[in-house]
């Protein structure tokens, strides 16, 4: 009897091998002839190709980086499947923006990847504004979006102005003692002040204190499972779910205490408008969700026109449905809008001291809008609009973001969908899109030659269409339009970048001219500066076999992926004064 079982569980485990591999071999002879790296093996896939990756790049390194060694290594057009099935996803990658914009972002919007909505469902919660879809995202985006205009951040530039003051006396502090410290640690301290001012209206207090929003998250960040392991298998922890869960409790927690006590300053000020008293015009984010939100309610069904708008006074007044729309929209705001942002900081004063040229210009320009002996503060806090005029410092943002973009949107095609071919203009291939994950990675759109050359190197000046060395770059013609996407593109487009760019610009604005931040890996020699190569194929070939490579493109720093990409080690290093400071 025994053996009868044994033998019909062998045969249903063999017949389900058998169906298993067959399905396999022929999704991958379906993608045959199309763009790919050679594949040698139909059972393995792509997996050597991993495994050469994994082998070439430092442990560690976001996977972002991949693709552009990939597909310089075998010289691949600028749209290429690489298949990791069934231990990983089947990728289709593509360095094209036009490819991108018309039939995954833009012009057709496809839902995002379930490699990426999984991941943040998990994180953040299932209301959360980045893995949303549909009419849900839609309310959402319209609740939000009025406190992230530009005009309503710019009310806010006397508080980042203070923050970032707050934050050069730390980076002063830090030059007097001479200590070796992670910069990307105290630049987001420096951002989330700047998201509480944004969100509640309120000083967190970040750079002095750790704020319990900060320390749940934190301790979130570190229970998730690491994004830097391509392959589900390499991180299994049984015990995850439950810390997660209890972490939510306390993170939502507090959250929501913040939120509560908004409402009730919110209350308040809505009482002084009824009286008639006059207060100035900043109005936070939150504020202005509650007003769309209740505007919207007041042109609900059941409401006359002329009934007065129902306001919501006080916390209890927060219907279910609205708490946990806020309650997760704001862990989402706080979790992709602080460490994208200070990476980029970080990466930011890295680059500035690699290319004294850049910084010398940087000077130079802010010394004309901001002349020496007068208060750069002053003069931002009088006319925040100012900070708009800064060409060159925006570049060096921009150049920034191209060379270490934070994030980048995956899609994907459903199996429920009308459509899942697109013929890719450019080689006239027709793409098939079933099965895959599509990853128009801005890290390798930032990469394509066509748009931005010599792609390794630290020019701002492309960005500028007087000052460019590049006047041929497709950048600069119809095909380039919309190819600069560190934001994302499209209705899915970051919420916040109009706060990014006006809060980098602002602190470098005050901070530049005053500070210098050397590169130095603790019990390593300080400043690396590694050549730059032409390309990650040309850098790390040359390296295989000599134990593990720490340089990438020529940077020590290079991106790990911890909720979005950031700067391995923190950015370690120390702070001098800039001898005119
Ligand atoms: C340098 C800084 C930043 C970068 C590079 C960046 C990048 C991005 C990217 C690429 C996306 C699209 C993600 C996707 O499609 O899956 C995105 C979405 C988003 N970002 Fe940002 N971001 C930055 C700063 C911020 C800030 C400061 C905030 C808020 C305070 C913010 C809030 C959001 C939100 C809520 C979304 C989701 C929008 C939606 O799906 O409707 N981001 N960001």
């Amino acid at each position: 009897m025994l053996l009868k079982v044994l033998t019909a569980v062998f045969a249903g485990v063999l017949a389900w091998l058998a169906y298993f591999v067959n399905d396999l071999v022929s999704k991958r002879k379906r993608l045959a002839g199309l763009p790919q790296p050679p594949m040698t093996n139909l059972l393995l896939g792509h997996l050597e190709i991993a495994d050469e990756c994994r082998r070439v790049f430092p442990k560690g390194i976001h996977s972002h980086a991949w693709a552009d060694y990939i597909r310089e290594k075998w010289k691949l057009p600028e749209t290429f499947y690489v298949d990791w099935r069934p231990f990983g996803p089947l990728w289709l990658f593509t360095a094209d923006p036009e490819l991108s914009n018309e039939f995954f972002t833009i012009k057709q919007s496809l839902p995002k990847s379930s490699l990426m909505t999984g991941y943040l469902i998990q994180f953040l919660g299932k209301n959360n504004m980045l893995s949303i879809e549909g009419a849900h995202h839609k309310s959402l985006r319209t609740m939000f979006n009025p406190g992230f205009s530009s005009n309503n951040i710019m009310t806010y530039a006397d508080a980042i102005v203070e923050a970032s003051l707050r934050f050069l006396d730390v980076l002063k502090e830090k030059a007097k003692t001479k200590e070796l410290f992670e910069l990307e640690e105290y630049a987001t301290r420096l951002t989330i002040d700047i998201i509480g001012l944004a969100v509640f209206d309120t000083n967190l207090q970040a750079q002095t204190k750790i704020h319990p929003i900060i320390r749940h998250f934190r301790e979130r960040v570190l229970m998730m499972p690491g994004a830097d392991t391509p392959f589900f298998f390499q991180d299994v922890q049984p015990t995850r779910g439950l810390r997660l869960w209890w972490n939510n409790r306390k993170l939502n927690a507090a959250v929501n205490d913040e939120l509560n006590q908004k409402i009730q300053r919110r209350a308040k000020d809505l009482e002084d408008d009824a009286r008639g008293i006059i207060k100035p015009k900043k109005k936070s984010i939150i504020d202005l969700a509650l007003n769309t939100y209740e505007k919207e309610m007041s042109m609900g069904e059941n409401v006359k026109s002329g009934d007065a708008i129902n306001r919501i006074t006080d916390s209890s007044a927060v219907p279910p449905q609205l708490r946990q729309d806020l309650i997760d929209s704001i862990k989402t705001i706080f979790f992709a809008g602080h460490d994208t942002t200070s990476s980029t900081l970080a990466w930011c004063y890295y680059l500035l001291h690699r290319h004294p040229e850049a910084q010398a210009k940087l000077t130079a320009e802010l010394d004309d809008s901001f002349p020496p002996g007068t208060s750069a503060a002053a003069r931002i806090k009088e006319d925040p609009y100012i900070i708009n005029k800064l060409e060159y410092t925006t570049a060096c943002i921009r150049e920034t973001l191209r060379i270490f973009p934070s994030a980048s949107t995956i899609r994907q095609v459903y199996p429920s969908a009308a459509h899942n071919k697109v013929t890719d203009p450019r080689t006239g291939v027709e793409l098939d899109l079933e099965d895959a994950h599509i990853w128009p990675a801005v890290h390798l759109i930032n990469r394509n030659k066509r748009i931005f050359p010599q792609p390794l190197k630290f020019v701002p000046e492309r960005f500028i269409q007087h000052l460019t060395p590049f006047p041929d770059a497709d950048l600069f013609k119809p095909a380039g339009k919309n190819a600069f996407q560190p934001f994302g593109a499209g209705p899915r487009s970051c919420i916040g970048q109009e706060l990014a760019m006006i809060e980098s610009r602002i602190v470098l604005a005050l901070t530049a001219r005053e500070v210098d931040f050397v590169l130095e890996f603790p019990g390593e020699e300080a400043d690396p500066q590694p050549e730059i190569p032409e390309n990650t194929v040309v850098e790390l070939g040359e390296k295989t076999g000599e134990g593990t490579p720490n340089v990438v493109e020529g940077h020590r720093v290079w991106q790990t992926l911890k909720g979005s990409a950031k700067p391995a080690g923190g950015c370690p290093g120390r702070v001098y004064l800039r001898t005119s400071a």
